[in-house]
């Protein structure tokens, strides 16, 4: 069985009397990939702070590397890399010796030796030597990863790792962070695209107004929310009106010339919708199953505070 990487319980934190997390739960296995997602001001920088030691909660109890991040934050310290924080690239200093600082700081043995191996990895050796303050916004991000990785850490807080990223920076990083995984490595991801979370999260928490309102794979977020039906596409006229009379729960779109039964998608129910339509001669020129995706499971898992707060996809666009 894997271990936990993370291991949160109970967690609780207001500012004032303006409760943020209502006693949260939640386990990341090591060598996993876990997405905190909630609407602006869900409280998800709070979660990473708290995690991350740069914060006390007000009660309950998180383990990060099977370290208490309350009393031994500096094993916790030791045992994570956090992007964009306590990796901040100095814009004076160039790729190179932004990450041999890092190596010297961590005490890091053949640091010359790491340090080249990261750059060849990110693909930064050709701007090794000039100044970070030159580095396109990809560069700069590759070079913050980069540097969380120095001394290799267990657990690394990815923040927003793509945002501003072209298409193929995106899945650069997106290959990266696969292949941290694949070595062992355990992220906790925070990122305003759901469709990134969609594609490297094993596990999707979703916070909303203080409380964990969801959890588990994309595929399971996705099939709890109503949507997932089975659309048939037929030849003509007369085989989707044939149809249409066997398949009498569906819905029809002429122009289209298909039927929409809504249904959990599971290929058990799939195969029957399949064996009705045969036993009465009736072949569908193509099917799929439509499901929900993120964004339909984030719009209902949020709906409360619409209106009042930036949520889904407005807040997913900015
Ligand atoms: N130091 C603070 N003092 C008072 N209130 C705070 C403080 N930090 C955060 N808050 C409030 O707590 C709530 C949660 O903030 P937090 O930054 O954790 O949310 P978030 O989910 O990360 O939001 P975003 O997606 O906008 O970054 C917000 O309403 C915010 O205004």
């Amino acid at each position: 069985m894997r271990s936990s990487a993370i291991a949160v319980s109970g967690l609780r934190k207001a500012y004032g009397d303006k409760v943020v997390l209502d006693g949260i739960d939640f386990d990341v296995a090591a060598g996993s990939v876990f997405s905190l997602l909630g609407p602006n001001g869900a409280g998800k920088t709070t979660t990473v702070n708290v995690l991350t030691t740069l914060m006390k909660a007000d009660a309950g109890t998180v383990h990060v590397a099977g370290h208490d991040v309350a009393t031994e934050t500096k094993r916790v310290r030791g045992a994570i890399g956090v992007t964009g924080q306590f990796a901040a690239v100095d814009e004076l200093l160039s790729g190179r010796e932004n990450l041999t600082l890092m190596a010297d700081l961590k005490r890091v043995r053949d640091g010359g030796r790491v340090v080249t191996g990261l750059l060849e990895r990110f693909d930064l050796v050709e701007s090794a030597d000039k100044q970070a303050s030159t580095y396109s916004g990809g560069m700069r991000r590759k070079l913050d990863l980069a540097m969380t990785l120095v001394g290799n850490p267990q657990v690394i807080f990815l923040d927003e790792p793509t945002t501003g990223l072209d298409p193929r920076s995106r899945r650069t990083m997106w290959g990266i962070v696969r292949e941290l995984v694949a070595e062992g490595t355990t992220i906790f991801l925070t990122t305003q695209y759901l469709e990134e979370a969609d594609q490297l999260a094993d596990r999707i928490a979703v916070l909303n107004q203080g409380r964990l309102v969801a959890q588990g794979t994309p595929e399971e977020l996705k099939r709890q929310i109503p949507g997932t039906h089975v659309r048939f596409r037929f030849a003509d006229l007369v085989e989707l009106d044939a149809a249409a009379r066997v398949l009498t729960e569906a819905s029809r779109d002429e122009e289209e010339l298909t039927l929409r039964v809504p249904g959990d998608g599971e290929t058990r129910s799939v195969r029957a919708l399949l064996d009705r339509l045969d036993a009465h001669g009736i072949d569908a020129q193509e099917f799929s199953v439509q499901r929900p995706d993120l964004d339909d499971v984030f719009l209902a898992l949020t709906e409360q505070t619409a209106g009042t707060q930036h949520t889904g996809k407005e807040a997913i666009a900015q």
